[in-house]
C-alpha cells in the first residue's frame, strides 16, 4: 500500500484495452466512496486533485485523507494534480509528495506549451513523479452557455507526436470532442475516433487522457431535477464511446461532474424526504455509498478495469 506513479499501471492498460478511472476528490466522503469502490473492484485508481480542490479543503488535508485512504485500504493510489496552471504549482504540489501532476498548457501556443512542458517533466522526473500535459483545447463551460463543439481546437495527431518526442511527457491529454461539465453537447454526443485512432498510430506507446468523460448519468440528473434541482438539458459522453475511446490508447479517464451528481442527487431526496433531519451523516453516509455504487459501475462496466489492479 503506497503512492504509486501511473507509468506501470498505464503500460498494463495500453496493452490490454482498459482505461484507468482518474476521480476528482473534494472531501472524505468522496474519498472513501471512490476508493471503496476501487477495493471491491481490485482496480487501479487515480484520485486527482484541482485547483479548486486544493483552495476549497486545503491542500494539507487532501494529503492526509488521500494517505489515510492508501492505510486504511491497503490500496496503491495515484495522488494527482489536475489542470495544473504553471510550474510553480506541479513543483509545490511534486514537493508535498504527488507522484503525478498535469501541466494543462493548452491555452497557450504550441512553442510555449512545450517548453513549459519540458520545464514541468524536467523537474518531476527528477523527484520521481510523473508529468501529464495537454495540447487541443476542450470548450469551456460557463453557466447555461451550452458547449458548441465546433469551437473546441481539437489535437492535431502530428502535433501529438513532435509535442511528445520533445517534451518526454508521460501521457497526453487530447481533445477529440469531450468538455468539461454537465453540458457536453447540443446536439447528438459527437467524438472524433478518427482523429483518436490516428494520434494512437502516431504514439502508439503514449498513454492517452481523456478529460470531461463524465457521463453525466441521466438517473441522477432526473433524482436531482425530482427533488429541487435545475439542470435541464444536462448530456455526457455515452458510456459506450468511453469504453471504445479506451481500445485507441486512452488509458486515464477523468470523472468529476457524475460524482457531483451522485452526491447531489442523494443530499437533495434526502432533505426533502427527511425534514426534519439535521445531522449531516445521515445524508453525507448514503451520498458516499452512491459514489462508490456508481465508480464500482464504471470500473467494471465502462472502463472494464475490474480484477487490473
Ligand atoms: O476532466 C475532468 C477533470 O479534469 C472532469 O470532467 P467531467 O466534468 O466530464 O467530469
Ligand atoms: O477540470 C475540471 C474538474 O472537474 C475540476 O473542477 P474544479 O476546478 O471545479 O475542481
Ligand atoms: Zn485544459
Ligand atoms: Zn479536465
Amino acid at each position: 500500500m503506497a503512492l504509486i506513479t501511473s507509468k506501470e499501471i498505464f503500460a498494463k492498460a495500453l496493452t490490454k484495452d482498459y482505461a484507468v478511472g482518474a476521480f476528482n476528490v473534494n472531501n472524505m466522503e468522496i474519498i472513501q466512496g471512490i476508493v471503496d469502490a476501487a477495493k471491491a473492484e481490485n482496480a487501479p485508481l487515480i484520485l486527482q486533485v484541482s485547483a479548486g480542490a486544493r483552495k476549497y479543503a486545503r491542500p494539507a488535508y487532501l494529503l492526509k485523507l488521500v494517505e489515510a485512504a492508501i492505510e486504511d485500504s491497503g490500496l496503491d493510489i495515484v495522488l494527482h494534480l489536475d489542470h495544473g496552471e504553471d510550474f510553480e504549482i506541479c513543483k509545490k504540489c511534486v514537493d508535498d509528495g504527488f507522484s503525478s501532476v498535469m501541466i494543462d498548457g493548452s491555452k497557450h501556443d504550441f512553442e510555449e506549451n512545450i517548453a513549459l512542458t519540458k520545464q514541468v517533466v524536467e523537474y518531476a522526473h527528477s523527484k520521481g513523479a510523473v508529468v501529464e500535459a495537454e495540447l487541443g483545447k476542450l470548450a469551456g463551460v460557463e453557466d447555461d452557455i451550452k458547449v458548441d463543439v465546433r469551437s473546441a481546437t481539437f489535437t492535431d495527431p502530428e502535433e501529438a507526436a513532435e509535442f511528445v518526442q520533445r517534451t518526454g511527457v508521460d501521457s497526453l491529454a487530447i481533445a477529440i470532442g469531450t468538455s468539461h461539465g454537465a453540458y457536453k453537447f447540443k446536439g447528438e454526443p459527437y467524438l472524433d475516433f478518427e482523429r483518436l485512432k490516428k494520434i494512437h498510430e502516431l504514439i502508439p506507446n503514449t498513454p492517452l487522457v481523456l478529460h470531461g468523460a463524465s457521463t453525466v448519468l441521466p438517473e441522477f440528473v432526473a433524482k436531482c431535477n425530482e427533488y429541487g434541482g435545475n439542470i435541464p438539458g444536462a448530456q455526457g459522453v455515452p458510456e459506450e464511446m468511453i469504453t471504445t475511446a479506451a481500445k485507441y490508447g486512452i488509458c486515464k479517464v477523468n470523472i468529476d461532474t457524475d460524482l457531483r451528481l451522485a452526491m447531489t442527487a442523494e443530499v437533495r431526496k434526502f432533505l426533502v424526504e427527511a425534514p426534519e433531519e439535521f445531522d449531516p451523516r445521515k445524508y453525507l453516509a448514503p451520498a458516499r455509498d452512491a459514489i462508490q455504487r456508481m465508480v464500482q459501475h464504471k470500473i467494471k462496466n465502462v472502463l472494464n478495469a475490474s480484477g487490473q489492479r
